[in-house]
């Protein structure tokens, strides 16, 4: 388990993480989400020692990371897939990390398989792809069999056959009963993964919800009514109670109501229409909403 107790972390005159506070529970993938520069990285960061807070603290399974004596057997973490040295082989630097913390050399071998960089464990990894560096970032993390795992932008870089696999990989580590904590700015990415949602914007709590409840609150259903009579057809749905707002060009959005009784009422109505259909609001939309006020006001600040 990861918990964040009141953290807070200033570069300067930057608030990038504000008195943020949530638990990371195991055997569920949690997404940690937020738009660009809402501080998912400086909390990873602080999670794994790298940074130091300005106040407050995260434990792992009770302890501060610089307290735990082989590190990498209890955390595992993919940051910056590209900060690894680049005239190493992926082997050497798979090797280098096993043995500064007492794993077997066995496992680099295993881990380069599970990753599918077996057959590249020769080559220099300033040769690598970003889609490779990711890979090796991913074989490093899981080199110590770690209870926990943060992944900070796993998919970046990579193909869809790739996206694929590591959404399949973080699902089994959920599985196999670890802590699996993954940050996105994609809504999308984190509904196809995760179980559990973590929603951040400018380093404050905005959310800490299961995604279902998530997509339950905020996917907004209506009907969307394109018509070359937008006011007649307010106006007979007004008449039974039926509210609409207007669409993006010129179409009426009914909500609260259903497909059937729309038709029925345009046809009892001779209203023209040209297509009715049931639509919900992505969940993409959904998550700008939620983090629209921590963008705009970010946004204002950048022009002063
Ligand atoms: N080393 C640093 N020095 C100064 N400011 C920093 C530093 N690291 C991060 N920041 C600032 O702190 C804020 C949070 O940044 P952070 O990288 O944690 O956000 P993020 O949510 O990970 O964003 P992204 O999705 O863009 O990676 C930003 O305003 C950023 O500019």
């Amino acid at each position: 388990m990861i918990e964040v107790q009141n953290l807070t972390k200033r570069y300067g005159e930057t608030l990038a993480v504000d008195r943020l506070s949530f638990r990371v529970l195991p055997g569920r993938v949690t997404g940690f989400l937020g738009p660009n520069g809402a501080g998912k990285s400086t909390t990873m960061r602080a999670v794994v020692g790298l940074d130091r807070p300005t106040a407050g603290r995260v434990l792992i399974d009770g302890k501060p990371y610089r307290e735990l004596a082989r590190p990498l057997t209890k955390v595992g973490v993919l940051l910056e897939a590209k900060a690894l040295h680049g005239g190493r082989t992926a082997y050497g630097h798979l090797l280098g990390l096993a043995r500064s913390n007492r794993i077997p050399d066995r496992r680099v071998r295993e881990v380069l398989e599970t990753v599918g960089l077996g057959g590249t464990a020769k080559k220099r990894a300033g040769g690598f792809s970003l889609g490779m560096a990711q890979r090796l970032g991913v074989a490093a993390a899981l080199l110590g069999d770690p209870e926990v795992l943060l992944f900070d932008e796993p998919v970046n870089g990579l193909d869809p056959e790739g996206i694929l696999w590591i959404r399949g990989l973080m699902k089994k580590l959920a599985a196999e009963g670890r802590t699996v904590f993954v940050s996105s700015h994609l809504m999308s990415e984190m509904a196809l993964t995760a179980e559990h949602l973590i929603v951040i914007g400018q380093g404050r709590l905005l959310a800490d919800t299961s995604v279902e409840d998530f997509i339950a609150r905020n996917s907004r259903s209506y009907i969307l009514i394109r018509t070359p009579e937008p006011e007649r057809m307010r106006d007979v749905l007004a008449a039974k109670g039926i509210h609409t707002d207007d669409g993006p060009d010129g179409v009426l959005e009914a909500v609260g109501t259903t497909l059937e009784t729309v038709g029925s009422l345009a046809s009892a109505n001779r209203v023209t229409v040209y297509e009715i259909s049931p639509r919900t609001a992505s969940l993409e939309e959904a998550f700008m909403q939620l983090t629209a006020d921590s963008v705009d006001y970010r946004a204002t600040q950048e022009v002063r």
